[in-house]
């Protein structure tokens, strides 16, 4: 992408018709660092073509890895992986969160590891207290001075470990850790996320012993090897929660293929307590009508199975559709209502107090220039142009383009009029 593409959108069009779901993000950016666990070829299907996977190849290609486009997936072979400085990899880990799960991985293979600290979306503060927590727990000897620099030359040893925030990453950073350690690891309060579900289910593909992922008691017997194995990523939750609100807020009627619906029920309940019919049909696809009234409705963002944070913001575009007032309390990161001033600019009456953000609808939304102030901020702002009255110039692409494949693309194909130029 080039810095001063701009996506325009003439908004007003009534979403209808089908959209395929990719694999997560979330999830194959936990799978493709997962594969350094072994010397050993991999074949991964439905990976999202985004800008985050595309760094995670080129890291991992300097790291060593051999890694090709198949007509069925990616293939990936990590007979060769060796050291590299941080440096050489400081720019792409930079630039997304998920970097940090190499921590967990070459621990894991090499018993040292040294990252530059990770980057991802300007959310909030973001620690890693609870990832170190873990890495020291497990016997490791961790030194932050600039890079993140992690040591256990006589391995790592299985003990009980309690989480004192429910964290994704930390969760997934020490499942990739002791899937190797001698004896028992036992995480308490672990995060449940379909991700970190999914990438227990790659692990122990690979022959790892890995119980309880989806509770929040997840239990991890030490094996000695790893081997490949041919996995298919579980589709993204947080795009088809995207594509669900675009077809509820443009009062249209959009079929979602490959997902899993129980991923989205709180999302789904959302909806449906907002006026729109959701319904799930015979294959297990996804159909969603949005209904002239919106009705107004109140969301807290919590860990999975509550309402997630990577939502709330497309869910704030909604809200400002809404006959009457709506609120949401983001309760996962501090820094998550930047988009709100982006919606104002559009006639949106919203306003923010602390981690709550009260919008009073129904506004009226006008076309106007805005900016993606992070990556789910992104998808409401393309939403948001979708039902404006005239045309919206969405700038800061960079943001989307990490997370969402083809997505003007996919709303072109359901009817929108949206393009992406070269300013
Ligand atoms: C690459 C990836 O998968 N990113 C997701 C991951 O981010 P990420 O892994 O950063 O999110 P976490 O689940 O770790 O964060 C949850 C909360 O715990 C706090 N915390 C986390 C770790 C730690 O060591 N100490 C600590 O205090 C965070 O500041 C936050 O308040 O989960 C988030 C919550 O579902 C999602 O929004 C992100 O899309
Ligand atoms: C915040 C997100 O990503 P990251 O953690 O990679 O910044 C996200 O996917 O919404």
């Amino acid at each position: 992408m080039k810095n001063m593409e701009k996506i325009i959108i003439n908004g007003g069009r009534r979403l209808t018709g089908e959209v395929t779901i990719t694999g997560a993000k979330n999830a194959a950016l936990g799978i493709l660092p997962a594969t350094v666990l072994a010397s050993d070829k991999f074949l991964i299907e439905n990976l999202p073509d985004i800008q985050d996977i595309r760094n995670y190849i080129s890291i991992m290609k300097k790291l060593g890895a051999k890694i090709r486009k198949t007509s069925k997936g990616l293939s990936i072979d990590t007979t060769a992986i060796a050291d590299c400085t941080s440096d050489e990899i400081a720019d792409e880990s930079t630039k997304m969160r998920a970097s940090y799960y190499l921590l967990g991985a070459l621990l894991g293979r090499n018993g040292f590891v040294e990252l530059p600290p990770p980057g991802g979306c300007d959310i909030g503060a973001r620690p890693i207290d609870q990832h170190i927590k873990g890495f020291e727990a497990l016997g490791a000897k961790v030194d932050v001075k600039g890079s993140i620099k992690i040591e256990s030359p006589n391995g790592l040893n299985g003990t009980n470990i309690y989480m004192d925030v429910v964290s994704v990453g930390a969760t997934i950073n020490i499942m990739l850790a002791a899937v190797k350690a001698k004896g028992l690891t036992v995480i308490e309060n672990a995060a449940k996320e379909p991700h970190v579900v999914d990438i227990a289910n790659f692990l122990n593909l690979m022959g790892a012993s890995v119980k309880g992922a989806g509770t929040d008691v997840i239990r991890i017997m030490g094996v000695e090897e790893l081997h490949g194995c041919e996995y298919s990523v579980v589709p993204d939750q947080i795009t088809a929660g995207t594509y669900m609100i675009a077809a509820a807020a443009t009062k249209g009627d959009v079929l979602i293929k490959n997902v899993i619906p129980p991923h989205l029920d709180s999302i789904t309940a959302k909806l449906i307590e907002m006026g729109a019919d959701v319904s799930v049909d015979e294959d297990d696809n996804i159909r969603v009508v949005g209904r002239e009234y919106i009705k107004p409705c109140n969301v807290k963002t919590l860990p999975y199975p509550g309402f997630p944070t990577d939502l709330q913001q497309p869910m704030g575009l909604i809200m400002c559709l809404a006959n009457g007032v709506s609120s949401i309390t983001e309760s996962i990161f501090e820094n998550r209502f930047r988009y709100v001033t982006e919606l104002q600019k559009m006639g949106a009456n919203v306003r923010v107090n602390g981690n709550t953000a009260v919008f009073t609808g129904p506004s009226e939304l006008y076309g106007t220039k805005i900016q993606a102030t992070d990556l789910r901020a992104g998808a409401a702002m393309i939403l948001a142009g979708l039902v404006a009255k005239g045309t919206t110039e969405i700038t800061n692409l960079k943001y989307i383009d990490r997370g969402y494949e083809n997505i003007e693309e996919n709303f072109r194909n359901l009817g929108a009029d949206i393009k992406r130029v070269d300013s």
